[in-house]
């Protein structure tokens, strides 16, 4: 069994999703975004498919990987990693990462499992949290705590036993008072039975991030998430050590699974977090988790999707909850992915999100849409 190529599947469709000059993203009228898709062929074996993809990567993971064995993952992600070294290439966590998910797809498909079954496998379904968009200035969607609130109760009413606030950012006003205004009406609301967290900015100063942190433990939230830039350990040291708050991190900071051990070491958080396209895969992914259980810390993912809640699946001693979203009152989840037969991630009723028992990640792409809205990458 060989891997013979790492090509790019691109195709447009249309989406609903818009993002401001930061990067967040809003809802937005429907325009035709492309969408990719990455495939690993293996020859002797099935193919593994991963959501998602970067071209430059996968064509330097083709040419490199070309002829080795796909079940040999680990020996895979080594020489993708080391590439870097000399600078033959630079990949970064990002994008390398969908190569190794779509390994581990082959593998399951292989074997003829589910790929939470074959990281250790602990349970079908997850509790998910709502994970709103970021805030905008619209009063009618996020522009205000009341509308934060009349959402939040929203969410409660469809099921989510936890919401996950994403307040204002730049380019809109972040004002640290603002945000706890919304946290507090949305824990007015809700009640003291929902949990509630918070993802604030991620450049706030100490100060500021230590404000809102001292507000979010009045109002009993269950964690504070990247209010600052994550290149300063010392800063989440510092406030971790000052806010009553469970603070959770790192998040988008590079460096993998190192990374998240150096903040081990450290203490630089109460909660650890970790997302399988920030870290560069399951695989690497596995190893923060599985330090994490051994430290006796906390950790949860960072972001939905199936490699996440494969992973949540096959973890026993903590990731309480799978990131839905994001969501938005004028936004319809779920409703712009027209090249899948089967939703990703429907909610059930009581607020758990099953994981497919297919074998491999139980992507159910539509290949007759993918076909008739291809384009060259
Ligand atoms: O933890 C999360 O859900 C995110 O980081 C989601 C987004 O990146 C959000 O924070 C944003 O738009 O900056």
């Amino acid at each position: 069994m060989e891997i013979s190529d790492v090509e790019t599947i691109a195709f447009t469709c249309e989406s609903a999703k818009a993002r401001d000059e930061k990067g967040h993203a809003h809802p937005g009228p429907p325009v035709e975004r492309v969408k990719r898709i990455t495939r690993v062929s293996v020859d002797g074996g099935p193919d593994g498919y991963c959501l998602g993809g970067h071209e430059p990567t996968n064509d330097l993971a083709s040419e490199t990987l070309a002829g080795e064995d796909p079940r040999e993952r680990e020996r895979i992600r080594r020489r993708l990693r080391r590439m870097g070294r000399l600078r033959r290439a630079t990949l970064s966590e990002t994008t390398v990462s969908r190569v190794d998910c779509a390994l581990w797809d082959a593998a399951g498909k292989h074997y003829g499992e589910p790929v939470y079954r074959l990281l250790g496998g602990h349970r079908q379904r997850v509790p998910a949290y709502a994970s709103t968009m970021v805030g905008d200035d619209d009063p009618g969607g996020l522009g205000t705590p009341e509308a934060y609130a009349d959402f939040a109760e929203t969410l409660v009413d469809r099921g989510y036993p936890a919401v996950k606030l994403h307040t204002w950012m730049p380019p809109y006003d972040a004002d640290p008072e603002r945000v706890v205004a919304a946290c507090r009406a949305v824990r007015e609301r809700v009640g003291p039975e929902v949990e509630l967290m918070l993802d604030s900015h991620h450049f706030y100063a100490r100060t500021e991030a230590k404000r809102i942190g001292d507000a979010l433990a009045d109002l009993d939230f269950a964690w504070f998430e990247e209010p600052m830039d994550e290149h300063s350990t010392g800063s989440y040291e510092w406030l971790t050590r000052n806010v009553d708050v469970p603070v959770v991190g790192p998040e988008t900071a590079e460096g993998g699974a190192q990374t998240r051990a150096e903040w081990l070491r450290r203490d630089a958080a109460d909660i650890g977090r970790v997302g399988v396209h920030d870290v560069g895969g399951i695989t690497p992914a596995l190893k923060a988790i599985r330090a994490y259980e051994a430290f006796g810390v906390e950790c949860e993912l960072h972001g939905g999707n199936l490699p996440n809640l494969h992973l949540l699946a096959a973890m026993a001693e903590s990731g309480r909850y799978y990131e839905r979203g994001l969501l938005h009152p004028d936004y319809d989840y779920g409703g712009d992915r027209p090249f899948l037969e089967t939703p990703l991630d429907p909610l059930d009723d009581d607020g758990r999100v099953r994981v497919p028992q297919s074998p491999g990640l139980g992507y159910d792409f539509d290949w007759a849409f993918v076909a008739a809205n291809r384009v060259e990458s």
